[in-house]
């Protein structure tokens, strides 16, 4: 006659459902990406990414005191490169006096115990806008993986804790894992892109930094020949694994939410900690639609990074990093 079971018991107020919860956003679930460039006073707002900008390391140390005060306490760093120091090689991103080496340094002094990570990847380097070295139209993979091996090193040097590879060259794990432990950065760690998706959600990204693909002859197009086919999934957890033989300390999977079944599948496969990236273009659609007054914002943010969380993220990095934990303060 009656339901045999009630599951809306659980859901009469608040205070039962909030006993009953089972994912929790904190603070300490973010990870914030941080936009840099040269100059001084400078804090440009990037066009396709609303509310979000650019900094100078003056305004950039100001930014992290904040993000330190409202209990975020990891950072991820990516720089904005001039187009004259770019070439094929990423040469400028070895400089020891680089933007990324001074920002590194800028955070360590601004905030000593905030956790420094390093985007390590040659696209904002690069003349052609690629992960890799380009010769006859190809990605070279080992001699890429030379570069970033020598990036994540100068990194290190400069205070990184973490560097974070988003290049998807295979073996580039273990080459930086060795070169650390050659030069005794034991405790610099690696948070590796294992599942990163040739994904058309890192518009704005592109435009924040300007690194897209160019359009010339003789240079790929996308980067479909190194990041992964969105339609695959078994080769997502084979890369992941890869990593962590090669010395992954935390994996990473990148989009979001798109890619939430890949999350749950590795989440449930391996036994190190899991980063999904929220990326550009999930942020842009939602400041996008809330603009216009078509979704609530705030409501939408956090059923998103609930959603994320859920699904197996242990890590988030997330532009709403800061709107979220503004809100549940
Ligand atoms: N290597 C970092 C990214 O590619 C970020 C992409 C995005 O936020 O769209
Ligand atoms: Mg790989």
């Amino acid at each position: 006659m009656y339901p045999l079971k009630r599951n809306r018991r659980l859901r009469t107020n608040e205070a039962i459902r909030s006993l009953v919860r089972e994912t929790i956003i904190s603070p300490n679930d973010f990870l914030v990406p941080l936009f840099v460039v040269e100059g001084k006073g400078v804090k440009e707002e990037i066009a396709s990414m609303p509310n979000y900008f650019r900094y100078s390391l003056d305004l950039l140390e100001k930014e992290v005191k904040e993000l330190w005060s409202l209990g975020l306490k990891s950072v991820l760093l990516f720089v904005k490169v001039p187009d004259n120091l770019k070439d094929n090689k990423g040469t400028e991103a070895i400089n020891p006096n680089g933007l990324m080496q001074r920002a590194i340094k800028t955070v360590r002094n601004a905030c000593p115990d905030m956790l420094v990570m390093t985007d390590v990847a040659m696209d904002p380097y690069s003349s052609y806008g690629h992960d890799g070295i380009v010769q006859n139209g190809l990605i070279l993979n080992d001699a890429s993986v030379d570069v970033l091996t020598e990036m994540s090193l100068s990194h290190a040097r400069a205070g990184a804790h973490f560097v974070a590879p988003s290049d998807m060259m295979d073996g580039r794990i273990l080459s930086i894992r060795e070169a650390f432990e050659d030069e005794g950065f034991y405790d610099t760690g690696i948070v590796s892109y294992s599942a990163k998706y040739a994904s058309a959600f890192y518009g704005p990204f592109r435009d924040a930094l300007d690194s897209a693909p160019v359009d010339m002859a003789n240079v790929p197009k996308d980067k479909q020949s190194y990041q992964m086919d969105p339609a695959n999934r078994f080769e997502a957890i084979r890369e992941t694994e890869m990593d962590i033989d090669e010395g992954a300390d935390i994996v990473m999977i990148k989009p979001g939410l798109c890619y939430l079944d890949i999350v749950r599948e590795i989440k449930n496969a391996v036994d190190v900690p899991v980063a999904v990236y929220q990326v550009s273009g999930e942020y842009a659609m939602l400041k996008a639609a809330a603009e216009r007054g078509w979704l609530n914002h705030d409501a939408v943010m956090m059923e998103q990074i609930t959603a994320i969380k859920r699904a197996g993220a242990d890590v988030i990095a997330s532009y709403f990093a800061k709107d979220v934990v503004k809100l549940l303060n």
